[in-house]
């Protein structure tokens, strides 16, 4: 389930002449988003995916849109928006923004081999270089400001044990990032959502990537952590798979090589990406939006992957 807004290809018939994409020829929704609702969509010119989106507003959304077409533009493989007749990439359907983006081909890798890893971290390092000249700017609205000013508001939902650690990991991560390791990080457009289900494969070669709706400027290590901590591990134990682990980096650094600054500040970073996602969780769980109509993932996944990060050493990054 995940069609909020009933559309038509009735619906589309007047509404698509904006584009130049020619007539509406086929409609099928997409059941596993879970923010918006999603259409694979055919028309005379080619296959697309149709996207409403529920709960970002007009106003919140040219950072991702221009980003992505920035980055297809550049040769990166993720979903390009089609501009309509006045150069408009968002626009209204049923009274909400939606947007029209090329259809990736492919499908996710749910049980990641090394060799997908390596095509991951090939595709994370051309996607920063990428970013680079990227002009419109907004902060990862999950980073550390919104994790100290979330944490409070979770607590009370908590044990005594998950309280300490969120308690203490917070403050690590807060003394952290004010440190002179942090400040040399390099950084730039961020993905900030990596994950196995939002990557597509043909084979052993990576066809694609696509939501974009948690990208910011952020640390680019910061996305390798949260990449890491989904596509490197034994999802049972969140334990890191060093094998998985060498060829996402080793890749990684081979089309963008790691600083002895991001070398330093390795394991702090796993540790904060594990901790990002461990607070929404928590947050979606104890919290949820007014009408959350899905289950909430799972917190104690990353507060797993979190005590793993803290008590175990990491493979080093290739420097
Ligand atoms: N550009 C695209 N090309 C191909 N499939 C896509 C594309 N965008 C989304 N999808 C499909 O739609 C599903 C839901 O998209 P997603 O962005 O995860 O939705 P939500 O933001 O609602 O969680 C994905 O799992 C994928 O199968
Ligand atoms: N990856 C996040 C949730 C974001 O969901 P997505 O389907 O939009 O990627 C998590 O696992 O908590």
């Amino acid at each position: 389930m995940a069609v909020f807004t009933a559309v038509s290809l009735d619906d589309l018939t007047q509404w698509i002449k904006q584009f130049p994409l020619g007539r509406a020829l086929a409609l099928d929704g997409i059941s596993s988003g879970i923010d918006n609702s999603n259409f694979f969509l055919t028309t005379e010119r080619g296959e697309y995916v149709l996207t409403i989106f529920e709960n970002l507003r007009f106003e919140q959304l040219p950072f991702y849109v221009q980003l992505m077409r920035h980055l297809a533009q550049q040769g990166i493989p993720v979903p390009a928006p089609v501009p309509n007749g006045d150069g408009e990439l968002v626009v209204t359907l049923h009274g909400k923004p939606a947007i029209i983006v090329s259809r990736l081909s492919g499908a996710s890798q749910l049980d990641p081999q090394p060799v997908h890893c390596a095509e991951v971290g090939r595709m994370l390092a051309r996607m920063h270089l990428a970013g680079r000249d990227f002009e419109l700017h907004q902060p990862n609205l999950r980073g550390l400001d919104w994790i100290l000013a979330t944490a409070p508001e979770v607590q009370p939902f908590l044990s005594i044990e998950e309280a300490a650690l969120l308690r203490t990991e917070t403050a690590y991560q807060a003394d952290f990032a004010a440190g002179a390791t942090y400040a040399a990080l390099p950084r730039g457009p961020v993905h900030a959502d990596l994950f196995r289900n939002n990557v597509m494969f043909e084979g052993e070669r990576l066809s694609g990537c696509f939501d974009f709706y948690f990208a910011g400027v952020d640390t680019w290590l910061f996305d390798i952590a949260v990449t890491v901590n989904d596509w490197c591990i034994d999802l049972a134990t969140g334990r890191l798979i060093d094998a998985r682990v060498r060829a996402l980096l080793d890749a990684y650094h081979a089309a963008r090589p790691f600083t002895q600054e991001e070398g330093a500040a390795w394991q702090p970073m796993l540790r904060a990406g594990a901790l990002r996602f461990w607070l929404s969780r928590l947050y979606d769980l104890h919290l949820p939006r007014a009408a959350e109509l899905l289950t909430p993932h799972d917190p104690t996944h990353f507060e797993r992957i979190l005590r793993e990060r803290i008590e175990r050493a990491a493979p080093q990054l290739p420097l």
